[in-house]
């Protein structure tokens, strides 16, 4: 006989609200609980010294030169927060149809790794792969005339990026882009420099999602995106078999890490993936989902520090090990605390 999932005693011998009235017991049977070693935190950074620059749409997130984003690096080493994702901001003059300065080892980024790695060795790196922040139109990959991103070219421009990210020391490679096949070629690039430590996480349940914007506005690409989509390669938000399909790929092209993003609105996506291959699997809360929180806080049509935690730990119970948050350093000082 097998154990019954449901337990059949009836009220009154059976009272759940029994666990509920102390906290030591609600703490006793708790199932899942959020800490810092869960937590991700991506930043947005910028050319120039002394730049602290709010970023509109997302209260509280600013862009940093390197000057003022060592003290940030520092608050993280300090809370215990593992893992910093750098994401750029590139000046509009350096933009170009291919991206192409994302290819430059003297670029932003590359100096950021490598001044970062240099003084906080124990912190974790993250960068994104993807073309993005470098192109003119904003697209992540490279498009033909009718405007549609070109798979194979981009996968070669990718691995390159990759490649110099890679050179500069960064711990783990994330490719948002979702071209097919970028995964398994950064590996193989990877493997043939000798960088076979270098970690992959890879975007691979990526969906075409209205809540990147306020990203657009902090990377400057919205404008450059203008009116178009990226629909022709991130996933359909009615798919969730096609995740199990780009997950399994990513996972046999050499991913050590796969992602779902975004993150509250996609917690069924984060679950099927988790109890489908049971590895190391992350979500985005992405800065829409930032956005919509803060909004309503600063309304005070929702408490913030409740709504932000209720909504990380909602990651964890729908199978996260760990989640991309802007609120990274406001949980991990309320979890320090407590
Ligand atoms: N490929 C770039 C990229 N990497 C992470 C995000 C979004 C993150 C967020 O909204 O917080 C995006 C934007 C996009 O795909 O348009
Ligand atoms: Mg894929």
């Amino acid at each position: 006989m097998t154990t019954p999932h449901i337990i059949l005693a009836d009220y009154p011998i059976n009272r759940p609200r029994r666990l509920r009235r102390d906290d030591f017991t609600r703490r006793l049977v708790r199932e899942h609980t959020l800490t810092v070693n869960d937590l991700i935190y991506p930043v947005f950074v910028t050319e120039g010294t002394g730049i602290q620059q709010q970023v509109g749409s997302m209260p509280g997130i600013l862009r940093y030169s390197l000057d003022t984003l060592l003290p940030v690096a520092e608050d993280c080493v300090k809370l215990g927060i593992p893992v910093m994702a750098l994401f750029p901001v590139i000046e509009p003059s350096l933009k170009t149809p291919d991206g192409s300065e994302a290819l430059n080892q003297s670029g932003l980024i590359p100096r950021v790794v490598s001044a970062l790695k240099k003084r906080f060795p124990d912190l974790g790196i993250l960068t994104d792969v993807a073309l993005d922040p470098y192109t003119s139109h904003g697209q992540d990959g490279v498009i033909d005339d009718d405007g549609y991103v070109l798979n194979d070219i981009t996968k070669d421009i990718l691995v390159q990026q990759a490649r110099v990210q890679a050179q500069a020391g960064v711990d783990i490679l994330a490719p948002s882009d979702m071209m097919d096949g970028r995964i398994g070629a950064i590996r193989r690039m990877l493997e043939a420099e000798n960088l076979i430590n270098t970690r992959i996480m890879a975007y691979s349940a990526k969906y075409a999602s209205g809540f990147y914007g306020p990203f657009r506005d902090a990377v400057g690409s919205a404008a450059n995106l203008g009116k178009s989509n990226k629909m022709a390669y991130q996933m359909d938000p009615g798919n969730i078999d096609e995740a199990l399909r780009e997950v399994a790929a990513d996972l046999q092209e050499g991913a050590d890490m796969v992602m779902v993003k975004p993150g509250m609105p996609y917690l069924d996506v984060l679950r099927r993936v988790k109890d489908a291959f049971r590895v190391p699997t992350f979500a985005y809360q992405v800065s829409g989902e930032y956005a919509m929180l803060q909004a309503a806080a600063a309304n005070g049509w929702l408490d913030l520090e409740k709504v932000m935690m209720e909504s990380l730990l909602g990651f964890k119970r729908a199978g996260a090990d760990g989640i991309l948050t802007y609120f990274a350093p406001a949980a991990a000082r309320l979890l320090n605390k407590a």
